[in-house]
């Protein structure tokens, strides 16, 4: 069929791609949006078979439409189509026979079609976000972070995508994705040297998509240092304080602008990324107090074999020696029979506060119990580690503690260590140390006492 000069006028008017295919399978006529956006002149398209214009997979996929349309029907469908250059779309299409009124033969048929990749993406980020936000129990935050910064590059086309924290004008990068270099998560930089420097100061959503031309990035340190040329950054916002940014950005030049679309999405990627971080410190929180003692702060048996266990699987690698102490205030029912309950506290505190003091930031101290104690000390031989039981039992003899009537008061502790044999379960170690923590009370008190085990380990 001849396509009628009244059609291509309709046709290029209108903003929706249309094209005529004759019964052969081939282009009779594209109108001016279709050839936009294929970026081809109608003598490039013109007598060409769809098989030229739509890659060989796409095309195996549509040519099930292709026979239907040409056997009369009305046809479609959505689908993603490649075309022979490369480039993907998800494409809306409508096909429609054109039949001869007399004797009913499909002479061809008109191809209308729209480009919805854009809201075909957009609802896979709502769908992905939707799904990253509800899994919140079964994945770690980190893995949910790292999935919407994926999922961010990958709607908006960019590099990176990083969540950073800023404190003062330190920027530090918590999250990071990148499908190739990324910026390691710890990396700190000064927030005057990144453009989530213009982010903070905007307080809201700022873009750039040629940052060389267009101000304020162009000569901005950021620029300097990285030349960024595409970037979008949003605050983000904890407890009404501001936190830190998400950003996404490239070195490339962006072909389009963000629009208002890109931008509410990348708003409900921060949202979503603002609401993972707050549940995460409250899991610590809980975690915390889980953890930790009340009356002292110092952590509690729960920690302690958590700890235990984690060495023992350490030792497996580093075969460093370690010690377990157990640590029992002497007499101290009598205390509180004597002074009251409340100044019984008071000495527990201030017992923990001084044994607290002299041990390295790597030993473990924990209240289990009443008034018993138990500390891991790593790293050290059983020499070492008695000298610091030592330091430690007379350290809590000397420490005198101030009574309302000006007098003072000062408890001993008695001490039972073991030293742990390779993968000793915590129940042996604790075993050991409690016997010869016995042996140090039925001994006198305020001494120590290494298990037999240790004896002879150290020999
Ligand atoms: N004030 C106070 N006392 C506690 C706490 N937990 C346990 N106790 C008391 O600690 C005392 C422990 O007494 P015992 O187990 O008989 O031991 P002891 O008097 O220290 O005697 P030895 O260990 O044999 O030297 C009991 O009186 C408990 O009530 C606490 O949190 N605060």
């Amino acid at each position: 069929m001849k396509v009628d000069r009244a059609f291509k006028k309709l046709a290029d008017s209108l903003p929706l791609m249309m094209a005529y295919v004759d019964n052969q399978g081939r282009y009779q006529h594209v109108n001016q949006a279709y050839r936009n956006f294929i970026g081809l002149e109608l003598h490039q398209v013109k007598g060409k078979f769809i098989s030229e214009i739509i890659g060989a997979e796409s095309y195996q996929q549509i040519t099930l439409y292709h026979q239907r349309v040409l056997a009369g029907d009305e046809v479609s469908f959505t689908d993603k189509v490649t075309f022979v250059d490369g480039r993907s779309f998800q494409l809306d299409v409508k096909y429609v026979p054109n039949i001869e009124n007399k004797t009913g033969r499909v002479n061809g048929f008109f191809a209308i079609i729209n480009d919805v990749t854009e809201y075909a993406s957009a609802a896979e980020v709502l769908r992905a976000v939707h799904d990253v936000v509800n899994r919140q129990t079964q994945t770690l935050s980190t893995d949910r972070i790292n999935e919407l910064l994926r999922l961010g590059c990958h709607y908006l086309n960019t590099q990176y995508g990083i969540v950073s924290q800023v404190e003062d004008t330190l920027y530090t990068v918590k999250f990071s994705y990148a499908d190739h270099d990324p910026v390691p998560p710890g990396s700190r930089f000064d927030l005057g040297d990144t453009y989530c420097s213009i982010t903070l100061e905007a307080e809201n959503v700022v873009a750039t998509t040629h940052a060389s031309k267009s101000k304020p990035y162009a000569g901005h340190p950021c620029y300097q240092q990285f030349q960024l040329q595409t970037y979008l950054g949003l605050p983000i916002t904890i407890n009404g304080t501001v936190w830190g940014t998400v950003n996404f950005s490239s070195p490339q030049v962006r072909s389009h602008p963000f629009s208002e679309l890109d931008i509410e999405l990348m708003g409900l990627i921060c949202s979503a990324i603002e609401t993972i971080l707050i549940n995460s410190s409250k899991t610590k929180r809980l975690e915390k107090l889980a953890y930790t003692d009340f009356l002292t702060g110092l952590s509690n048996r729960l920690y302690l074999t958590e700890r235990f266990n984690e060495l023992t699987l350490q030792r497996h690698t580093n075969s460093k020696s370690c010690c377990f102490a157990l640590i029992d205030i002497d007499h101290f029912k009598t205390i509180n029979d004597t002074f009251g309950h409340d100044i019984g506290d008071k000495m527990l505190q201030q017992t923990a506060l001084k044994i607290a003091g002299l041990i390295r930031t790597t030993d473990t101290l924990t209240r289990i119990g009443g008034e018993e104690f138990a500390l891991i000390i790593t790293g050290l031989n059983q020499a070492q580690a008695d000298s610091v039981l030592e330091k430690i039992r007379r350290g809590v003899e000397n420490n005198k503690f101030q009574l309302a009537d000006g007098s003072s008061l000062a408890v001993t502790v008695s001490i039972g260590a073991t030293l742990i044999s390779d993968a000793e379960p915590f129940k042996s170690a604790y075993k050991q140390a409690d016997l010869a923590l016995y042996k140090s009370k039925r001994g006198g008190r305020n001494r120590t006492t290494w298990s037999q085990q240790s004896l002879t380990m150290a020999q």
